[in-house]
């Protein structure tokens, strides 16, 4: 398998699936709409729609159920992010490759359009008991990720997250912040792909565990580009973490370590995906390839 093509092409099929749940640039409200889809089709790396796909496949899954999942997940991710780079966060300025949503739209659009974006993940989950008879596997997908967002996973971390800019952390606090603001979302992408698959509830758990893993690496990895790459590659600026006197897991405890616990994070979410009797040779990889990601 060559994965970068394959990876190219389930990038462009996530991004195609997306495109189609985005709302109308029309009517009273077209501002707020193009400033939702503004940040919509900036690009990003759509992880967490191939996540859910890939997840999906594993456990035998064929249709298109998953697809307005795919959509509403981007949307909320997205939401995330267009509110994490709001001045009364991290106020930071390029997203994306592109200006921050407030930056070009202003603050209030920002706010706006970042909640716009979480209600219409909702109302495009839903769309999905018209794609399936299975009603209880729709509403098991989307008990998770009301729940892996909330107080209890991303917005909970986030919080934490913020509050504490400026303030010395221990460890337990920023496992705390890491586990929720970013596995919660990366947890609730591939648990999203196994109860709309039928998994069981064993199985379940081993994907919740892998992706926890995964969001923990996948964070960290982020707090090594904030100190090692460019603007120009990562699309966001650098130092951003610097700037807002947070400490990071390299702040704790340096690059170089840092690097280590990535690479054992996502051996050990690749050993709990083994444990499973199915097998997905391209979601193996790209566990793999996200140690080494330079965006
Ligand atoms: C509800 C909200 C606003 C959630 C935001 C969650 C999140 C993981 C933000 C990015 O973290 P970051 O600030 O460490 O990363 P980046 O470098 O992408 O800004
Ligand atoms: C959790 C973090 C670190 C926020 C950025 O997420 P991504 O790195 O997945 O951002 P995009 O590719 O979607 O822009
Ligand atoms: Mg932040
Ligand atoms: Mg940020």
């Amino acid at each position: 398998m060559n994965f970068k093509e394959e990876l190219k092409r389930r990038t462009e099929e996530a991004e195609h699936v997306i495109r189609e749940y985005l709302p109308e640039e029309s009517g009273f409200a077209k501002t707020m709409a193009e400033a939702m889809n503004y940040s919509m089709t900036a690009g990003g790396k759509r992880l967490r729609p191939i996540l859910i796909r890939e997840t999906y496949e594993l456990f035998g899954g064929k249709d298109k159920l998953c697809e307005p999942f795919m959509a509403a997940m981007e949307m909320i991710h997205t939401h995330s992010l267009i509110h994490d780079d709001l001045p009364a966060l991290d106020n930071d300025d390029y997203r994306r490759g592109r200006l921050t949503t407030h930056k070009v739209y202003g603050e209030a659009m920002g706010v706006l359009s970042g909640v716009a974006l979480l209600n219409r993940a909702y109302e495009v989950m839903l769309s999905a008991f018209d794609l399936t008879e299975d009603k209880d596997r729709v509403i098991a997908a989307m008990r998770i990720i009301a729940d892996k967002t909330g107080i209890n996973g991303m917005l909970g971390g986030q919080s934490v997250d913020v509050e504490n800019d400026g303030k010395p952390l221990e460890h337990k606090m920023l496992d705390y912040i890491y586990k929720n603001k970013t596995s919660a979302l990366i947890e609730a992408s591939m648990m999203t792909g196994a109860v709309l698959a039928g998994a069981s509830e064993k199985e379940l758990e081993i994907v919740e565990q892998a992706a926890e893993n995964i969001g923990l690496a996948f964070q960290i990895q982020d707090d090594i580009l904030d100190v090692t790459s460019i603007q120009e590659e990562l699309g966001k600026p650098i130092h951003s973490d610097e700037k807002n006197n947070k400490v990071t897991y390299v702040s704790l405890v340096g690059a170089p370590a840092a690097a280590s616990r990535v690479k054992e994070l996502s051996d050990h979410a690749v050993e709990l995906l083994d444990d499973l009797d199915r097998k997905n040779g391209f979601l193996d990889l790209l566990v793999e390839s996200l140690v080494s990601r330079r965006k």
